[in-house]
């Protein structure tokens, strides 16, 4: 699979202040990657040196196979962009404003501006201009114009912050159109994790500028999976108790905790077996984490706050 996005070893430091540290990500063809992270984080840093917006202090950044020079540039134009918030010409409408992008980028498709207005959902804003888009107007603007050049790679930062629940499933399912129709590969940053779970397919998380963990959606999944959770007195009797009502998929996790895989049980069942067996048992709770519970967990056990 094509090698789209090596950071290897980044490092930036702005006057005293070390914003990333030793950062390594890759991307292959066809990755949805979201980075998550706490209010200065790093990660606009990282993806404004991608596009060369901010020169790393150490490391190598390869995209496309490329690491420096006027070729790296040239790369770049694969490559489409919403960093902060996204930028168009207030007086101009969404035609307008694509007209004048294609130019700048020299887009040679003539049928790249309609057909990019209609991918977004732009076509039929008529005569309105930029300044008086919506937000979800504004953001999707941003994207038609990152996608104009049809980009192999789109860097998004915060692109669905501030948007309504309906448009943010719209922007979802534009990009994850693009991945599956193109195999475009995505690198987005995002603080509302329930939506960017639902886009990615591997996360890494940013604390202090370093990635203090990588993990795909399938492993996320794995760990995260909901599980009953047993506090009992006698693990050893309550695990033969659950084997004879046909539970065999559970883990003893200490002396007084016993976590059930199999969810195929009634939690009544459970409690009423172990009762009558004289099983004393204090707690039986459904437990599993969703992405931001995980986030939390995994920062405030470095001592951050909970703050994404
Ligand atoms: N040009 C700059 N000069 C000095 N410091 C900067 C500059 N750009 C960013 N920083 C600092 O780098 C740190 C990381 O900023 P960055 O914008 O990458 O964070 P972030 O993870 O994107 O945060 P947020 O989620 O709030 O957008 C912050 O402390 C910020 O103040």
């Amino acid at each position: 699979m094509e090698e789209v996005l090596k950071i290897d070893q980044v490092a930036k430091q702005f006057g005293r202040q070390t914003v990333l540290n030793d950062v390594n990500i890759t991307l292959h063809r066809g990755d949805i990657y979201g980075l998550i992270g706490r209010n200065g984080a790093g990660k606009t840093t990282i993806l404004k040196s991608i596009i060369k917006l901010i020169q790393p202090t150490k490391g190598t950044i390869t995209l496309f196979g490329v690491t420096k020079g006027s070729n790296y540039i040239h790369q770049l134009r694969r490559t489409g962009s919403i960093i902060e918030s996204p930028v168009a010409v207030d007086q101009l409408t969404a035609r307008q404003n694509l007209i004048y992008y294609s130019k700048i980028h020299g887009v040679v498709d003539s049928n790249a501006v309609d057909d990019t207005l209609k991918f977004v959902g732009l076509d039929t804003t008529g005569k309105k201009k930029f300044k008086d888009f919506s937000l979800g107007m504004k953001q999707k603007m941003g994207l038609a114009i990152a996608l104009l050049n049809k980009p192999d790679f789109l860097i998004l930062d915060e692109p669905i912050n501030g948007l309504d629940p309906i448009a943010i499933v719209e922007f979802r399912e534009l990009l994850l159109k693009l991945n599956r129709t193109q195999q475009m590969t995505i690198l987005i940053s995002s603080h509302i994790l329930d939506e960017l779970y639902q886009l990615a397919t591997r996360f890494g998380i940013l604390n202090n500028g370093t990635i203090v963990k990588e993990i795909t959606k399938q492993e996320f999944e794995e760990q995260s999976r909901e599980f009953i959770k047993l506090e009992v007195d006698n693990p050893d009797l309550a695990t033969n108790v659950l084997r004879k009502i046909g539970c065999s998929n559970f883990k003893v996790i200490n002396d007084h905790r016993i976590n059930i895989y199999q969810l195929d049980i009634a939690n009544a069942k459970i409690a009423s077996s172990l009762i009558e067996n004289q099983v004393q048992l204090s707690t039986i709770t459904r437990e599993g984490l969703n992405l931001e519970q995980y986030f939390k967990q995994l920062i405030d056990g470095m001592g951050g706050e909970q703050d994404v």
